[in-house]
């Protein structure tokens, strides 16, 4: 898979511009905060209808405009689509496909594979367990995009199980036996049923990822750092001693009936600790309290890591997510953000060699020699100039092949911004 074209307009630092990309490797150099980073941000967008760096869309809109849009042409096995998004503050994003307008905006998802490894990722090593439930999400969600419904359905319950929980608390607390209270607790067992069935299905979900990612990170992490001790990965389950220990286990095959098995687990815990989550008023059950726990050897990679080992594993999760993608017989375009300046000599070439092999990989960096010769790549220069329309980035082409054109599109914005004549 391969990203043709791609346009953005008012998102971040960038005003309008259109890109024309090749296939193979593409550097984007340009000192810090010029808005290299927020044109693989834009294209991670496209792909997972979420950013990397924030959790909401409003500062992905140009400071002063009133939506952003970015959109792509992208080529996989031959076939052309085009896809692109209109980001509004407030009001829904749109979507659309070939320039049809999609019924929700996650139906896009998956049209344009990515996987992205940027500085911040750090915190899948030393960040808090929801960092890597994220990750967990966002690569089932890019595998099988259907996975976007079962998780927003599984926050609704959460949501909804959790205030109930809150309320009885709080009657609990004051000691009054109101009927709101009462209420509470009448209906809790519904929604207990309701989590235990969506919340088996992402249980079974991530588990069965684990198990598929597991292999790929740890040959992924021993090619980046051989000399270290083995990295391996492990599923923590709430589900405490409700849950056979053996569906944790990252090597045993996941099997059809395993979701009976798992809501059944999840049940049985909300029974054992109905009392404690009624005093607490909070959901303490659940996917949502879950962690994908990182080994060095036997010890915890957090906390015990060293900072290069840290970066090794961090980067050893996005390259296996890489590799499962393209064993499913998907092609995921690679972006490396920032990454070779925080790599030795070994792991650059490592990473090298690996990043050789997809079909398009999308750099950046500061300065064109943190980039290892053997990425023989196209180059586009980035940087920021104050216009009267504020700090924008603009995009020239410095020594790649002259037949990628880059267009400047402040014309087409005025006209109603740059799009993508589609195939
Ligand atoms: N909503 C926005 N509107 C306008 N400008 C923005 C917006 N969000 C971010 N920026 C600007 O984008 C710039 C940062 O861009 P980006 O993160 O892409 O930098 P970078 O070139 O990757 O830098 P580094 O090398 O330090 O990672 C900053 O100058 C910031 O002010």
């Amino acid at each position: 898979m391969f990203v043709r074209k791609f346009s953005l307009r008012d998102f971040r630092s960038w005003d309008a511009v259109t890109v024309d990309l090749a296939p193979g490797c593409t550097v984007f150099v340009g000192r810090n905060g010029h808005g290299k980073t927020n044109l693989l941000e834009a294209l991670g967008y496209l792909s997972a209808l979420s950013s990397h760096r924030v959790a909401s869309d409003a500062p992905l809109i140009r400071v002063g405009a009133a939506q952003a849009y970015v959109g792509a042409l992208v080529v996989n096995q031959g076939r052309e689509l085009g896809v692109d998004v209109e980001i509004n503050d407030g009001r829904a994003n749109r979507a659309r496909i070939n320039q049809s307008p999609t019924g929700r905006p996650r139906e896009i998802m998956g049209i344009l594979q990515t996987v992205l490894f940027a500085p911040e990722d750090l915190s899948l090593v030393r960040g808090d367990p929801g960092d890597r439930r994220r990750f967990l999400d966002e690569l089932l969600t890019s595998r099988i995009p259907r996975m976007a419904a079962v998780r927003i359905d599984y926050d609704k319950v959460l949501r909804q199980r959790s205030a109930l929980l809150k309320t009885a608390s709080g009657a609990l607390r004051r000691g009054s036996r109101s009927s709101e209270g009462a209420s509470a607790l009448a209906t809790l067992d519904v929604w207990d049923g309701h989590l235990a069935a969506h919340g088996a299905q992402l249980l079974e979900a991530r588990l069965r990822l684990v198990h598929d990612l597991a292999p790929h990170l740890v040959t992924a992490y021993r090619s980046l750092a051989p000399e270290s001790r083995p990295a391996s990965v492990r599923y923590r389950s709430s589900l405490g001693d409700s849950l056979p220990l053996e569906l944790l286990d990252p090597a045993r095959k996941p099997e059809r009936d395993d979701v009976a098995l798992l809501e059944a687990s999840f049940l049985h815990e909300l029974s054992v600790m109905r009392s404690r989550e009624i005093e607490r008023g909070v959901c303490l059950v659940g996917p949502h309290r879950d962690d994908l726990e990182l080994y060095l050897g036997d010890q915890p990679a957090k906390g015990f890591a060293s900072h290069g080992e840290s970066w090794s594993f961090t980067l050893s999760m996005r390259l296996g997510a890489f590799f499962l993608l393209r064993a499913d017989g998907g092609d995921p375009v690679l972006m490396l953000d920032d990454v070779f300046a925080e790599l030795d000599g070994k792991r650059r070439s490592a990473l090298a060699e690996i990043a050789a092999g997809a079909e398009q990989v999308l750099i950046t960096a500061a300065v064109p020699e943190d980039v290892p010769d053997e990425l023989s790549a196209t180059r586009f220069g980035v940087a920021a100039h104050d216009t009267e329309r504020g700090r924008i980035s603009l995009i020239t082409r410095m020594d790649g092949p002259s037949q990628w054109e880059v267009t400047d599109d402040r014309r087409a914005a005025r006209d109603g911004g740059p799009r993508l004549e589609g195939p």
